[in-house]
């Protein structure tokens, strides 16, 4: 099945130009895709698309097989999470509320008590918490937590969240190498279908099963790593010159001007 599908995508700002041109693509469950392009590509204009924070100007965007406006803002959260650059705003949380935040699309009535959640919601946020290495730091306000661990604790409140697709804009920001590592591995291994923007061509390369490349809006390649992510398509994409060494077990990339 066809976990996300955009046809004939077109998006801009109120009353200007298009920023985003002509963009189809379906994504089948369970597959790691990365998104990349050059500065202003359009590649967060795109994932507030996938994750119907902005509605297309023309053409649909589907979720689950279903038009995502069409849905309801919980009805679409039920099925995918987005880890945001943005942070919340409230800092006077603690890391478990926020986490505890990813069950409210699954309360009843949105209205029942924000933090009073039952067993199985506890033990829901528990594992996700524990996933994400935040154990001893659960009970901290999240402003006394530093970048990365923030973003873990978005990520976490993502997996509370028990969505089939989650949607990640730069989620490696913040993090040293081993939690980025260890974040893709761990993306890799929900069996989900993720969605994730990468300014990394590396780890692009090595975590996604497909790359998506973005120049001035408009797909400029989209398939395998190998099939994507080549020394024309990233001169183009880039303005720069690229060289990709394939000798080793991953690719090894070089740019200059
Ligand atoms: N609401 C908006 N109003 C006006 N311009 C916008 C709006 N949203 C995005 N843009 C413009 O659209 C273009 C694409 O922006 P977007 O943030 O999607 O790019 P990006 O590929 O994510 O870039 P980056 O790598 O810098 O994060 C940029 O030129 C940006 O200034």
């Amino acid at each position: 099945m066809t976990a996300v599908e955009l046809s004939g995508v077109c998006w801009g700002p109120k009353g200007q130009a298009d920023i985003l041109s002509d963009i189809s693509f379906a994504v089948p469950q369970g597959q790691i895709m990365a998104i990349c392009g050059a500065n202003g590509a359009g590649k967060s204009s795109l994932l507030r698309l996938i994750y119907r924070h902005q509605a297309p100007r023309k053409g649909t965007v589907r979720l689950m097989g279903k038009d995502i406006w069409l849905m309801g803002a919980p009805e679409a959260a039920r099925h995918l999470a987005a880890v945001l650059q943005e942070q919340p705003t409230d800092f006077a949380l603690t890391a478990r509320q926020i986490v505890a935040l990813g069950r409210l699309p699954h309360r009843k009535g949105w209205g029942a008590g924000l933090f009073a959640s039952g067993d199985e919601d506890a033990a829901i946020i528990a594992a996700a918490i524990q996933r994400m290495d935040l154990t001893g730091m659960a009970d901290r306000a999240f402003g006394t937590l530093s970048g990365g661990e923030r973003q873990r604790v978005m990520v976490a409140r993502a997996l509370a969240q028990q969505p089939r697709v989650i949607v990640l804009d730069e989620p490696t920001n913040h993090l040293d190498i081993r939690h980025q590592l260890e974040l893709l591995a761990l993306l890799k291994g929900l069996g989900l279908t993720v969605i994730a923007t990468l300014h990394d061509l590396t780890l692009a390369a090595e975590f996604a099963t497909r790359v998506l490349i973005l120049r001035e809006g408009r797909i400029l390649a989209d398939g395998t790593p190998g099939q994507a992510l080549t020394e024309a398509t990233l001169a183009d994409a880039f303005h720069v010159k690229a060289r990709i060494d394939r000798t080793g077990p991953t690719p090894r990339f070089s740019f200059h001007l």
